[in-house]
């Protein structure tokens, strides 16, 4: 377990490439992100903007190609192999955007719950947190039999064995009807409140809504941070170049912007709307 609000991860200038027929793909380009205990961050944006690349970073599944990831303030490349494994054994809950992923296909439900225990070092009752997912009647199911929502369920409770310190899921709700996705949410936020940095990808407005933070990706650049609803950061990179956050565009259909720096702040304006 990790104590409300510490800093768990911290990336800077995060890189990822990928290699394509056409060349490298570069599904990262520069992310700052820092994940903190005790809260649920919703990484948005649209289809191929590096959410699922990110969250593979983060979740220590991947190497980043640039950047510094720190977890707990120790640079991640520092470890060894077996310190890797045994941080995302021990300490990193993933529920992959095929829930069957992140499951073990031989074990029956409880089983799941109880293996992820072991793993983790942990004890938990088992019976408990099928409960907690409504999935009590299908303790003895196997993956493979379970409907889509119930495996949903069952990776999400599996995952949030003994609170682990990061929690990380891809699309969790996307495809659960509105009575699943309010249990995997209410999942979510109960291991945030034992201390869990919740980290999900999502387009399902009913997850950011549960969100504390919502972090927007756009071509592997992170163009924004909301908290709370409101925005308070956007990047600025080396030569000062700003990117507003998406719902600003219309503002400015043709592109072009009128900027006036003003008692120590900056406005934009239509070029026709200057006030
Ligand atoms: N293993 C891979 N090999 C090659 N290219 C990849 C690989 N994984 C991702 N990419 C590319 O990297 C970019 C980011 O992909 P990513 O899956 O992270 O986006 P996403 O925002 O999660 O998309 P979606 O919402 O569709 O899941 C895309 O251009 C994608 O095609």
């Amino acid at each position: 377990m990790t104590t409300d609000r510490e800093q768990v991860l911290e990336g800077r200038e995060l890189l990822q490439l990928y290699a394509a027929p056409t060349g490298p793909t570069q599904a990262l380009r520069g992310v700052d992100v820092t994940v903190t205990g005790g809260r649920i961050s919703a990484i948005t944006g649209p289809s191929g903007s590096g959410k699922s690349t990110l969250l593979a970073v983060l979740a220590l599944r991947e190497r980043p190609a640039g950047g510094e990831l720190r977890h707990r303030g120790r640079l991640v490349s520092s470890l060894t192999r077996h310190q890797l494994q045994r941080l995302r054994r021990r300490e990193i809950g993933w529920v992959a955007q095929r829930p069957t992923h992140s499951l073990f296909p031989q074990l029956d439900a409880r089983g799941q719950i109880e293996q992820m225990a072991r793993l983790r070092g942990v004890r938990v009752d088992a019976d408990a947190a099928l409960a907690e997912v409504e999935l009590t009647a299908r303790a003895t199911a196997r993956p493979a039999v379970l409907s889509g929502g119930e495996q949903q369920r069952l990776a999400v409770a599996a995952a949030g064995v003994g609170a682990p310190a990061l929690l990380i899921a891809d699309e969790p709700t996307a495809e659960l009807d509105d009575d699943s996705a309010a249990l995997v949410l209410r999942l979510l936020r109960s291991r945030a409140d034992q201390g869990t940095a919740v980290v999900l990808a999502t387009h399902d407005a009913r997850a950011v809504a549960a969100a504390d933070t919502v972090l927007r990706l756009r071509q592997g650049v992170l163009s924004g941070e909301h908290d709370a609803g409101q925005i308070r950061t956007t990047t600025i990179d080396g030569l000062g170049r700003l990117q507003l956050p998406e719902e600003a565009l219309p503002l400015f259909p043709d592109g072009r912007v009128i900027v006036t720096v003003v008692d120590g702040h900056v406005e934009l304006h239509h070029p026709e709307d200057p006030k």
